[in-house]
């Protein structure tokens, strides 16, 4: 595919060589830095619209600050694709998102202009507050800026961020790119309250450095600045913006793809700040690319797609994915019970409850990136007698762990987690790996813990969640598709902590919990190829476990296998504490615990990453012939510790 001709961006090998460009070839280095946005991602797939609506303030930001030696944090990250073709990885940006290339989001060890990695959303204020104490404690660090959506500002993190660096009083820079989307279209008062202020154009107030940051403006923005200070003061009788109330500076808002208002402004705020700036800026996500703009997502997270139509690439899968499945089933439940009510945390399409909403929209709450302010949201519900189904991937809903604890487990309230995205998900990395959530659940007294094999499995969990008021009850599945199997009509409520044997054997047994059924199956045919009897078994349940099961399967086998796309404490471990507490490992079994290694898998395609962690058909058949000393038949598999 040819590339686009960008001769202005071609002299830029870092941000010093835009400190040295005069305003009007600034700009014209942000028109070859969206072509090339475009370009790249046109290969790649990944967050092509958050990343083209940055582009002129990720040149205005590195024109303005002094970066590395000044902090640019990004929040999120997943709009930083400008940022690294303006710092040094231009060559690699072709590389987004693949295994051994670039990262999608920022990640301290890519480069020393990603000074704080992220991928969850809200922590750019707190680590930038965190920057400028280091610096105002002799390290060597220079102004801390942070860029931050209006969908991440509207979590509690960011408010506490707010609420300390106001305290704080350290100078500071927040910059809120404003462009009226989350992933969705953002929910909440905070989102209104933002749209009141875009509203309140023209721009730019400043409250303790107005004269003098109006001053530095130049004619007209000096007048319109002074306008607008009127105009919004008159208009709030008074009182300041809300980042005001909280000890900010507020500049804005301001025009987010016009250099000649971002750049005085960033010029001026970073000449007079003595304390914590906010920064109001206004930017339209897909910005320049029309299959973008005019998307419902405006182009968040796309595939591979045609430079010029836009056209994405569309894979046709076989099978429909987990997401739309659980979407369906809860839907049903949902159409019987009218107790049932969902949660998403500013996910509705990524974790399927969108497909609830159209049906019964008075039934789903969208409550933004909130993940704690969502489990404990769900707690109340349940407490009043709803049955609420709190749908969060497993790496978000980490976030909300000591209101799992503290609100839903503690007073045994049946809150009904879907945990989507659990086990190694691709190009978003190990940042969105569910890797953790059965070792956090499972070891919570009352919680019941169950993983879905396939997409029918799914179906009954949904169902046996549904029918489950004795406390708290979550069901984990993985991102994509299905396996293919048939879906049942409806599901049916599973036998709380049993699982069920798949095919019977003598040897060995192989114990699976959730979605690595299909490889699980894959190894037990390979160890059959070597005459070996073996057993597959899928446990379904963590928590509780099914002991029976256990028990026959320790007794009647030389070896068991736990296998599941979890990390190390998760069902592996629950079933050698049960095996341990009834004596059942003094006999001489064999037992190994096939599970995510104990460190952090890159991103690379889900299958690469499963061979990455030593999870691959062919491992698991050689842990077994390891664990059952059959030399020679062993595939070598370096360095999976
Ligand atoms: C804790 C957490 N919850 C949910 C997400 C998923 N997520 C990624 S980007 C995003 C929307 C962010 O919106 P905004 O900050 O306005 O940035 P924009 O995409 O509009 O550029 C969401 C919900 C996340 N990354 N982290
Ligand atoms: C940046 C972010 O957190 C989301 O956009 C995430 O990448 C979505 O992941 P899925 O594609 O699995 O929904
Ligand atoms: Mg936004």
């Amino acid at each position: 595919m040819t590339r686009p001709e960008t001769p202005h961006l071609d002299r830029v090998a870092g941000p010093a060589d835009l400190r040295r460009m005069d305003d009007r070839t600034l700009a014209h280095v942000a028109d070859d830095l969206r072509a090339e946005v475009i370009s790249a991602v046109s290969e790649t797939g990944g967050h092509l619209g958050s990343s083209l609506g940055v582009v002129e303030l990720s040149v205005a930001i590195h024109a303005v600050f002094n970066t590395p030696v000044d902090k640019l944090i990004w929040d999120v990250g997943h709009q930083c694709y400008p940022h690294k073709i303006l710092t040094g990885r231009r060559d690699r940006i072709r590389t987004l998102r693949q295994k051994d290339g670039l990262s999608g989001f920022t990640k301290r060890s890519e480069s020393q202009f990603d000074p704080f990695g992220a991928a969850h959303s809200s922590t750019s204020i707190s680590a930038a507050l965190g920057f400028t104490v280091g610096r105002d404690m002799g390290r060597p660090t220079g102004d801390a800026i942070a860029v931050i959506g209006d969908g991440s500002i509207s979590a509690g993190m960011a408010y506490e961020a707010l609420n300390n660096a106001g305290h704080e009083g350290r100078r500071l820079f927040v910059i809120l790119n404003d462009n009226e989307m989350s992933i969705a279209p953002p929910v909440g008062a905070m989102s209104s309250y933002l749209s009141r202020l875009y509203a309140n154009e023209p721009l730019a107030r400043m409250k303790s450095l107005a004269e003098g940051f109006e001053a530095s403006l130049p004619y007209p923005m000096r007048e319109g600045a002074k306008r607008a200070r009127q105009l919004v003061t008159g208009a709030m009788q008074g009182s300041g913006t809300l980042f005001e109330e909280l000890g900010f500076d507020y500049v804005g808002p301001i025009d987010g793809h016009d250099l000649d208002q971002l750049l005085p402004v960033l010029r001026a705020a970073r000449a007079r700040a003595t304390g914590p700036v906010l920064i109001h800026v206004c930017t339209v996500k897909g910005k320049g690319f029309a299959a973008a703009e005019g998307s419902a997502d405006r182009g968040h997270g796309v595939s591979k797609f045609d430079p010029v139509t836009g056209q994405q690439a569309k894979s046709k899968p076989n099978a429909p994915s987990y997401t739309s499945v659980f979407g369906e089933a809860l839907t049903a439940e949902a159409a019987r019970d009218s107790d049932i009510v969902a949660v998403t945390a500013a996910m509705p399409s990524g974790t399927g409850v969108n497909i609830m909403a159209k049906r019964f929209p008075a039934r789903v709450f969208d409550v933004g990136i909130a993940e704690q302010h969502g489990v404990t949201f769900s707690a109340g519900m349940a407490a009043s007698g709803l049955k609420p189904f709190c749908a969060i991937y497993s790496t978000f809903l980490q976030r909300g762990y000591d209101q799992v604890v503290h609100d839903v487990a503690l007073q045994g309230l049946p809150v009904r987690f879907a945990i989507d995205r659990a086990g190694l998900v691709g190009a978003d990395g190990a940042t969105h790996a569910g890797a953790f959530d059965v070792a956090y659940l499972a070891n919570l007294p009352g919680f019941t813990v169950m993983a879905a094999a396939d997409e029918a499995e799914l179906v009954h969990m949904v169902a046996t969640a549904a029918a489950h008021d004795a406390g708290p009850i979550a069901f984990r599945y993985p991102r994509g598709s299905g396996t293919g199997v048939a879906l049942p009509e409806r599901g049916t409520v599973l036998e709380i902590g049993k699982g069920r044997v798949l095919r019977e054997g003598s040897d060995v047994a192989l114990l699976s919990f959730g979605a690595h059924l299909p490889e699980v199956n894959a190894a037990a045919d390979l160890l059959e190829g070597d005459s070996l009897s073996v057993t597959v078994a899928d446990a379904r349940f963590a928590k509780p476990l099914d002991m029976d099961l256990i028990r026959r399967l320790s007794r009647n086998h030389k070896a068991l296998i736990t296998v599941e796309q979890g990390a190390q404490g998760g069902f592996g471990a629950m079933v050698l504490h049960a095996l341990a507490a009834e004596g059942l490992l003094d006999r001489g079994l064999c037992i190994r615990t096939l599970t995510l290694p104990d460190r952090f898998i890159e991103q690379a395609s889900p299958d690469e990453m499963y061979a990455d962690a030593g999870l691959t058909r062919f491992d698991i058949a050689d842990h077994v012939r390891r664990a059952m000393r059959i030399p020679g038949k062993i595939v070598s598999l370096p360095g999976r510790a």
